[in-house]
């Protein structure tokens, strides 16, 4: 059965508790990762850790181990369950506390790390590519919580999942409080448009997504011009091409906005060209 690690020792899955009184379970107070292995080796795991304690540190919380130790704790738990392709959920809570909000009132801050078989996409997604609509519930305001942070908050990019799922998608674009483009409630968005690859700027309020530095990294190596910008849902609209980006997605083609079609309604040829280059690197 699958072990679980929390806070220094291993549990079955049916024994992995944490306290009702955790403020991670209470107010989403915490931060996650979610990330990939392939071959057993993780997908630049030490820019998820990098995130990881940048998410920390912006909400005030301790991690009580350090990175290296953590990154031991991700390779260790992969090992123990036998799992070498597969995705990987790294928790810290703020800990067991008062039933008040007041952080000083929790103490033990818990780290949790769930390594698992990973769910993808059925293969005709990528293959025709996805259908999404835009949410009326735009991203969180940077000066509000900024989506910068992988915090447990969760529910924004929730309310906006249901609003795709209403209409018969899987995922869901989210505005800025601007009305710009920032991205999906789980993924990072890319436009092309006559061969030039665009992708809202972090300044947009999104998350800093590893798969969409990694994209940057492959386009730009593969000679592709490269804008990080304000998009609008017109830019979206108008585009050759769209596809998202994310651990667990990895690069998945969108071929229809708010019923327009993007492009010819096919999967275009830079996102596949993009798409097999980060397949050879993830799995090389
Ligand atoms: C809001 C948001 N934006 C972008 C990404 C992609 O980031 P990375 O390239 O670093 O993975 C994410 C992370 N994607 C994420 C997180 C939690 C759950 C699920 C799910 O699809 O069930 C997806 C995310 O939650």
């Amino acid at each position: 059965a699958l072990q679980i690690y929390i806070s220094g020792k291993y549990y079955d899955k049916e024994n992995a508790k944490i306290s009702v009184y955790d403020h991670g379970l209470l107010y989403g107070d915490g931060v996650f990762e979610g990330m990939r292995s392939y071959s057993g080796k993780v997908f630049r795991l030490e820019e998820h850790l990098d995130r990881l304690w940048d998410s920390a540190k912006a909400i005030w919380l301790q991690i009580p181990i350090s990175k290296q130790e953590m990154g031991t704790v991700v390779n260790k738990t992969l090992e123990i369950n036998g799992i070498r392709d597969g995705y990987i959920r790294l928790i810290v809570t703020r800990g067991a506390g008062s039933l008040g909000l007041d952080p000083n009132r929790t103490s033990d801050p818990q780290v949790i790390c769930i390594t698992d078989h990973i769910a993808l996409y059925p293969p005709e997604f990528y293959e025709k590519g996805l259908e999404i609509i835009t949410a009326s519930t735009i991203r969180n305001h940077s000066a509000a919580l900024s989506p910068r942070i992988k915090s447990l908050n969760y529910l924004n990019n929730i309310m906006a999942k249901i609003e795709g799922l209403q209409a018969g998608c899987v995922e869901a674009l989210m505005l800025n409080a601007k009305g710009e483009v920032a991205e999906c409630t789980g993924d990072n968005i890319f436009l092309v448009k006559k061969g030039k690859l665009m992708t809202p700027s972090l300044d947009s309020g999104i998350l800093d997504g590893i798969t969409r530095g990694a994209v940057l990294d492959i386009a730009r190596e593969a000679g592709i011009e490269v804008a990080e910008m304000a998009l609008t849902k017109h830019d979206v609209y108008i585009a050759d091409e769209v596809f998202l980006t994310g651990s667990a997605a990895e690069i998945i083609p969108v071929v229809k906005v708010d019923s327009r079609p993007i492009g010819d309604g096919t999967v275009g040829p830079i996102t596949l060209k993009l798409t097999k280059r980060f397949h050879q690197i993830t799995r090389e």
